[in-house]
């Protein structure tokens, strides 16, 4: 196998992500929502994947329901949850993870829709149980808090919906029609935030592992924050980090 320079690798992955930057807008202008598979490989993927195992094996996740501090007794949803930026202890692959994902949107700059992304959340990891309750529907940002796209990376190897559930349906707004997402290893989602993408999660009989970052439209962000500054709520989705560059 002949060895490619450093520089070599380096345009091929910028040319990769210019084609899936492309992809992403078209598909987010076009339909609201977009999935691409094999974004990082099975190496990459895996490795992702063993570092989401061990935080959700060693009780580094809490339940999402209690993040909601939902008053009704009803389950909302049934996964347990984790904030990372990737520069904790054993988070690398999930760093690498973010670093790729932000510089695919640092591509899409000034493309997608009106919004202008400059920074994003924390990835939040998410293990649904096996026999869990899925997520009801919902609407990520019903409320203009900035978030404009969703990114969900699934980690599930030899997923199949029909005897493991855990189907991700969305109904876009306006739209007969519903989106039904295999929560596939290594496949990646973009979709827009707000009230044109209610989506649920269907309940999973087997364990059901998902990396999500949420990305900021600032003009939204900067109009939220002044109508949230009195609240004293520090909701880890509405913290707002900036994008990183790729990890070379
Ligand atoms: O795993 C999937 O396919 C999507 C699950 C999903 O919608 N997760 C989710 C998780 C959330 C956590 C906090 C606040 C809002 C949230 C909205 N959505
Ligand atoms: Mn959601």
């Amino acid at each position: 196998m002949p060895s490619v320079s450093n520089s070599t690798y380096l345009s091929v992955v910028e040319a990769r992500n210019k084609v899936l930057s492309d992809y992403i807008i078209k598909c987010l202008n076009s339909y609201g929502l977009c999935v691409f598979d094999n974004f990082l490989g099975e190496s990459k993927g895996t490795d992702i994947l063993n570092e989401v195992q061990k935080l959700y094996n060693t009780g580094k996740l809490t339940s999402g329901q209690l993040v909601n501090t939902l008053s009704s007794k009803d389950e909302v949803r049934g996964d347990v949850i984790t904030w990372v930026d990737g520069s904790e202890k054993g988070c690398s692959n999930i760093h690498s993870l973010i670093s790729s994902i932000d510089a695919i949107l640092l591509n899409c700059q000034n493309c997608l829709g009106h919004y202008k992304i400059k920074g994003r959340s924390k990835a939040m990891v998410a293990v649904y149980p096996a026999n869990s309750t899925g997520f009801l529907r919902h609407v990520d940002n019903p409320s203009g808090d900035g978030r404009c796209v969703t990114c969900i990376y699934y980690l599930n190897k030899n997923w199949n919906s029909k005897t493991d559930g855990g189907l991700l349906r969305i109904f876009p707004e306006g739209n007969s029609r519903v989106a039904n997402v295999e929560p596939k290893f290594d496949r990646i989602l973009f979709f827009w935030s707000d009230r044109r993408n209610p989506h649920e999660v269907l309940p999973s009989f087997r364990e059901r592992y998902a990396v999500t970052v949420w990305y900021f439209d600032s003009e939204e962000r900067k109009r939220a924050v002044k109508r949230f500054k009195s609240s004293k709520s520090r909701d880890p989705k509405s913290e707002m980090v900036p994008l990183t560059m790729p990890m070379q």
